[in-house]
């Protein structure tokens, strides 16, 4: 059984409640945690969005949601009737000053006023900062509510810059809570279970030992639906500014001395901090993008990016880049990190590859033990060992996995990352939210690589759907003598 507990009374106003992730992560979420007896009775969720219909309209849309995305054996009338007994709707331009503000008061007001007041922005993010002015100039900002932000903060440092500020503004640092939704995986949790709680682990876990570190979260998904949003993004600031760098981070922090928000976001920024500048000289040996063409992916042709978008573009769905963080620990470590939209296989991990044996008892050196934490899916770890190969005749080697399946208990599936983070924002636990001096640390090191690409500094590749990526990318580990991952022996 999972270890549950229930949270305080709250009141969740979501910014953006008819809007796809609404109906597609954060209600499923929520009621997933109803389910687990989490929620309190008298906990709401009131939803605001612009368009013009009443409590009956929205919560027939909420149960449209759950029939659709909560799978049958989790969906109970019961908990269902409950879950939807929790709904309000209040029709609301967030940006406008003179919108139906006083019906979200009227509502909150009907609470305590130490209810714990959860703003959820599942709206377009331009749009935080004239939504906390008005929360603001209403009196809806309350010592106990907090504002949960969802990506992207920003295209860049300087509209980063004026998301935070027009937060800033109403919301002081330790109201405001970020989501990673990688943050809320239980497998990228556990890297710091792996490093700090195995002293083996933790005494190999420098460049003495660790000749190579790739990070890779591939999908087989193209662009789906959000062609129009990811054009103006692409895998960089989709994928790698946000969610592999903050992977990266827990690979690479300094231990801190407590799992404390401040104190473990002070060792992330500390990495991000050390990441080495990638210049208009070294952009083009550093990093490879690329687009997908038509190919096949799981036996089903599929068009190429620029197809299914209909016009000419420069944005990547494909991007590698070779990282140095320059401190004593990773001297001379390159950090391989992909993503890739379209990949052979949805697979997103963390390859630590340790140096080899220089022994030459056994002929030639046995090759360096590998270290692979599954992310998702086959959530694990395995470790590849050398062990002598049971014949009679020769003493030589092969190598053997030692290979643990991480589960939760009753084999359960693992719970959806905005499960444990939008209960966090409840409990006031920010430790999985990203603070603002991170979001900047990543735009610094990500703005150079964004700029030389958009000036053709490097040329843009192409892969087939279905593949693992373009061959330049190979490249990118030669010359140290390594491999991506599915090119191991
Ligand atoms: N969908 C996803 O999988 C993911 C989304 N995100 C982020 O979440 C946010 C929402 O995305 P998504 O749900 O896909 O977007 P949608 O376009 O589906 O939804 C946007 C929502 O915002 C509401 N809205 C728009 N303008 C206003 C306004 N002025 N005042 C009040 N409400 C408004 C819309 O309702 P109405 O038109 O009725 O006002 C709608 O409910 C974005 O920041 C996105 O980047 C992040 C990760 C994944
Ligand atoms: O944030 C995002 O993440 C998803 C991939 O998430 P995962 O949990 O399935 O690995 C990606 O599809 C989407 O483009 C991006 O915005």
């Amino acid at each position: 059984m999972e270890h549950v507990q229930q949270v305080e009374p709250f009141d969740y106003v979501i910014f953006g409640a008819t809007g796809d992730l609404t109906m597609r992560k954060l209600l499923p979420a929520l009621y997933n945690r109803l389910r687990m007896g989490q929620i309190p009775d008298d906990a709401r969720i009131i939803g605001t969005a612009r368009t013009d219909i009443d409590r009956d309209g929205y919560v027939a849309r909420a149960k449209e949601a759950l029939e659709r995305f909560i799978p049958d054996d989790v969906r109970s009338p019961v908990l269902v009737d409950r879950f939807l007994g929790l709904l309000h709707y209040v029709t609301l331009d967030g940006t406008k000053a003179d919108s139906e503000w006083s019906a979200l008061s009227s509502i909150l007001s009907e609470a305590p006023a130490d209810r714990i007041r959860v703003y959820y922005f599942a709206t377009a993010p331009q749009l935080y900062g004239r939504i906390c002015e008005n929360l603001h100039s209403h009196n809806l900002v309350s010592p106990h509510s907090r504002v949960v932000l969802e990506k992207p903060i920003g295209t860049d440092m300087a509209t980063a810059t004026a998301i935070n500020d027009g937060v800033g503004q109403y919301f002081p640092e330790n109201q405001v809570y970020r989501i990673d939704h990688y943050l809320g995986k239980e497998t990228v949790q556990n890297v710091l279970a792996l490093r700090f709680a195995n002293p083996i682990m933790n005494a190999v876990w420098s460049a003495e030992q660790i000749e190579s570190v790739q990070i890779t979260a591939a999908e087989t998904v193209g662009v789906e639906g959000r062609a129009s949003y990811y054009d103006t993004s692409g895998a960089m600031r989709d994928m790698i500014q946000n969610h592999l760098l903050q992977v990266l981070c827990l690979v690479a922090m300094e231990a801190p001395d407590s799992l404390e928000a401040d104190t473990v976001r002070n060792a992330k920024l500390a990495v991000l901090n050390a990441l080495r500048p990638i210049t208009d000289e070294t952009v083009a040996s550093e990093t490879v993008r690329a687009q997908y063409t038509a190919g096949v992916v799981g036996g089903q042709s599929v068009p190429g990016y620029l197809e299914e978008l209909g016009q000419p573009s420069n944005t990547e769905t494909y991007a590698a880049v070779r990282a140095w963080v320059d401190t004593p620990r990773w001297k001379g470590v390159p950090f391989y990190i992909r993503t890739a939209k379209r990949s052979a296989r949805k697979v997103s991990e963390i390859v630590i590859r340790f140096r080899a044996a220089p022994t030459a008892l056994f002929g030639a050196t046995p090759p360096g033990n590998r270290l692979v934490i599954r992310i998702q899916p086959n959530e694990g770890v395995e470790l590849q060992l050398n062990v002598k190969n049971p014949a009679l005749d020769a003493y030589t080697l092969r190598t053997a996995d030692l290979d643990t399946t991480i589960r939760m208990e009753g084999g359960l599936p693992f719970p959806d990352s905005y499960e444990r983070l939008l209960l966090d924002a409840v409990r006031g636990n920010p430790v999985l939210f990203i603070r603002r001096d991170e979001v900047e640390a990543a735009w610094r090191w990500a703005e150079p690589v964004l700029k030389a690409w958009s000036e053709n500094q490097v040329p843009m590749q192409t892969y087939s759907a279905g593949s693992y990526g373009p061959e330049k990318s190979a490249a990118l580990l030669a010359d140290k003598g390594d491999k991506w991952h599915e090119d191991m022996e």
